[in-house]
């Protein structure tokens, strides 16, 4: 029946739609990595509200993800507009003799709803493990955190077709020990390592093709309901010329973009797909 499933947008988010079925809001979200000072940040915003009439759009979700240093001054400009903060990654312990890292307390004290998390930067350039992204999924889910888990492969794993097993296994070890009542909240980004910041972008049906292996994964493991309410994003070069034809595919349901959500005009137009 998954193939049957419709992404269907919502007028107000999270209801059922109108034949009593499950629905999928879309979630278009910012991560804009290591780019931004709090004076960038909140001059891009402020170009961004603008542009949407000062609120968020009532039929899909908008979140920015800006660097830790910008997040209390992200919160003060999106506090009551409707578009959601959240950050890049955390560190899984309450709290600790950890340099350089943040808890997931400190996230929810700046009111973060969502956190990126194994994010292929993260675990190709920190070398980031799928046990301590596990340890984070479950930190963000104890502290009321959405967790973003990012999976995806790099060019050769697809290129030697290997790039459902490795999604496959990013999900099984990212998700070891979360309940079917905790997947229901979860947002999957699939973001194939070679589509980021190269302008090379997944094709629409390679796209859809993974994110359903994605659905069918999760309906296997966590039952048809709860694969039908998880929020799949693609993330890999998303573009104002491209994210119409991404969105219209049925199970993608969101976009993770990095580049292109750096300025306000064609983070807009992403936010404004058709
Ligand atoms: O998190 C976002 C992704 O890594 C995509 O980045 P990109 O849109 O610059 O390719």
């Amino acid at each position: 029946m998954l193939s049957a499933v419709k992404k269907r947008t919502a007028q107000l988010l999270d209801q059922p739609d109108e034949e009593g079925g499950l629905m999928r809001t879309p979630l278009i979200a910012a991560n804009w990595k290591m780019h931004k000072t709090v004076p960038e940040a909140v001059a891009m915003l402020r170009d961004l509200l603008d542009r949407l009439g000062g609120q968020a759009p009532t039929d899909r979700r908008v979140l920015i993800c800006p660097p830790f240093t910008a997040l209390s001054a992200v919160r003060d400009v999106l506090d009551g507009t409707g578009i959601f903060w959240g950050a890049q990654n955390m560190h899984p312990a309450e709290e600790g003799a950890f340099t350089g890292e943040i808890s997931a307390r400190m996230l929810t004290d700046l009111g973060c709803s969502y956190v990126i998390i194994g994010h292929s930067e993260r675990r190709h350039i920190f070398g980031e493990s799928d046990a301590f992204i596990n340890q984070k999924v479950h930190a963000a889910f104890a502290h009321g955190l959405t967790p973003i888990l990012a999976v995806g492969e790099k060019i050769e794993q697809r290129r030697a077709g290997e790039h459902e097993a490795v999604v496959e296994a990013q999900l099984a070890q990212g998700l070891e020990g979360v309940s079917a009542e905790q997947a229901r909240t979860l947002v999957i980004a699939y973001e194939p390592v070679w589509a980021i910041g190269t302008g090379e972008t997944a094709t629409p049906e390679d796209a859809q093709a993974m994110h359903a292996f994605i659905r069918g994964w999760l309906a296997a493991r966590f039952g048809d309901d709860v694969a039908q309410q998880v929020i799949i994003q693609y993330g890999g070069s998303v573009k104002p010329n491209n994210v119409d034809a991404l969105m219209a595919q049925p199970d993608i349901d969101g976009a993770l973009v990095g580049g292109a959500s750096l300025h306000a005009e064609s983070f807009a137009r992403i936010i404004q797909f058709q």
